[in-house]
């Protein structure tokens, strides 16, 4: 499933982030990747020990947080410190498919902690008319998807699918990435569940039959609690 989550960081906090990232210290996007990635990646990336990097993927998890929509549709279990990137000079990031599993930073000597990627996310930090090219396209059962999205929007999209960043040809695009382990594995069933969680909503908002709509939760929790892995 591909879905649009707006409004996760208002104008105010894009513009805080754009403040910081302009005055960042950038390095190469192909620092984090496999040497098959690194083939197809011209990008910046903030690297990955940098302090800004910690501050504002703080920020992200934050505003993620407080998102009812996000948590419907991802149902996160274990999320990446988000990471930031950045696209000029027709910098861009080849057709690839995100690695399956990804390690978390343990301090050292602690064991091993992986995380295994459901759910890709992009935040877009800029406005869509301040750089041409840079759309996130996407390879679903559906076809190819070019995707743009206002500065604070978040586009969520599975690990699974075959995606790139199409050359920056104007100006720059900035955004945040991360994945995320679901509580539910698998896209479909996923998606049934945010359809489901979308349209108790919907009743509830509406006043309908308190008594329907409490049947309907526990199918939307009995489905939950075949389908979640702890
Ligand atoms: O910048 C983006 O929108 C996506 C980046 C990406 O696909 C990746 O880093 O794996
Ligand atoms: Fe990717």
């Amino acid at each position: 499933m591909l879905l649009h989550v707006p409004g996760i960081l208002d104008s105010s906090q894009v513009a805080r982030f754009r403040q910081a990232l302009d005055a960042a210290d950038w390095g190469d996007g192909r620092q984090t990747v496999g040497p098959q990635g690194a083939e197809v990646k011209h990008n910046l990336q903030l690297p990955e020990d940098s302090r800004l990097r910690n501050e504002l993927g703080g920020a992200v998890l934050s505003a993620l947080a407080a998102s009812p929509l996000y948590f419907s549709a991802v149902l996160p279990a274990r999320t990446l410190p988000p990471r930031f990137n950045r696209y000029e000079g027709g910098g861009q990031y080849g057709f690839h498919v995100d690695g399956a599993v990804m390690s978390l930073a343990v301090p050292e000597g602690a064991p091993a902690v992986n995380l295994r990627t459901d759910v890709s996310c992009t935040l877009f930090l800029c406005e869509p008319d301040e750089y041409d090219g840079g759309e996130l396209v996407i390879h679903d059962t559906y076809g190819e998807h070019d995707v743009k999205l206002p500065a604070g929007d978040l586009l969520v999209y599975p690990s699974s699918s075959l995606h790139r960043v199409a050359p920056v040809t104007r100006g720059t695009r900035l955004a945040s990435f991360f994945w995320v382990q679901s509580l539910v594995r698998d896209d479909n069933q996923r998606q049934t569940l945010f359809e489901l969680d979308g349209a108790i909503q919907a009743l509830t908002a509406s006043g309908a039959d308190r008594d329907a709509v409490l049947r309907l939760t526990g199918v939307y929790h009995n489905l939950l609690r075949r389908w979640a892995e702890t």
